[in-house]
């Protein structure tokens, strides 16, 4: 079914994700019945939906939904877009800040939109190169513009919490089309977003 917002939730799924996640607390040792625990199978299987929702979102539907004609030619960046994600190993949040910039080539689209589309690839299970490749891809097939640039900044719950065990490593990763792959266009953006690169 299509999510239209993250309150619904398809209840055959709901419904196995409970049964799912009961044995889950039980394989972990705790006990699924005490009271604390009862509803914790529902409210897990309710949120893991909120966050792989975008499995049932279109990023070029987003984009076409509001594409303007505009005789623009400048870059347009929006930055600091705050993004949570799950990476696709661990299943362990990563989170962090997307900069996302184009060049149009006679079309624009909602500056809502650029963000929109960052949480559709976000709310999948992911790998931070890929998120960032699919942000790039997505404007550049629907806008079709002289170029595209996109900055992901994030911090890996699994490289903190567990494993590794560094608390203050940030991956960015980056990804170029068109006129971002050369210069000065690229350093044009990477010094317009630079007091945000650590
Ligand atoms: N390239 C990339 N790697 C990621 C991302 N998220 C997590 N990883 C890494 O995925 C790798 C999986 O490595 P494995 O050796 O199979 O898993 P593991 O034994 O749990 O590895 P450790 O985390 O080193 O304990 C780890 O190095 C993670 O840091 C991501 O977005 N991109
Ligand atoms: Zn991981």
């Amino acid at each position: 079914m299509a999510y239209k917002n993250e309150d619904r939730y398809d209840e055959s799924v709901t419904q196995k994700l409970i049964e799912n996640y009961k044995s889950i607390i039980t394989n972990l040792g705790e006990d699924a019945e005490r009271e604390g625990l009862l509803k914790t199978p529902e409210r897990v299987a309710k949120a893991m939906q909120v966050l792989t929702k975008g499995y049932h979102s279109d990023a070029h539907k987003i984009i076409n939904s509001a594409k303007f004609h505009e005789d623009v030619s400048e870059m347009i960046i929006v930055k600091d877009i705050e993004l949570y994600s799950l990476c696709e190993h661990h299943m362990l949040p990563f989170f962090g800040r997307a900069h996302v910039a184009y060049i149009p080539n006679g079309w624009i689209t909602g500056l809502s939109k650029i963000a929109r589309v960052v949480d559709v690839f976000s709310h999948r299970l992911q790998v931070q190169e890929r998120l960032t490749v699919q942000i790039m891809n997505a404007i550049k097939e629907t806008l079709n513009p002289l170029g595209v640039a996109v900055v992901i900044e994030a911090k890996h719950l699994c490289m903190m919490m567990r494993g590794v065990q560094k608390q203050n490593s940030v991956t960015t990763t980056s990804a170029f089309y068109g006129e971002f792959e050369k210069n000065p266009t690229r350093s044009e953006f990477l010094k317009l977003i630079s007091a945000h690169l650590s």
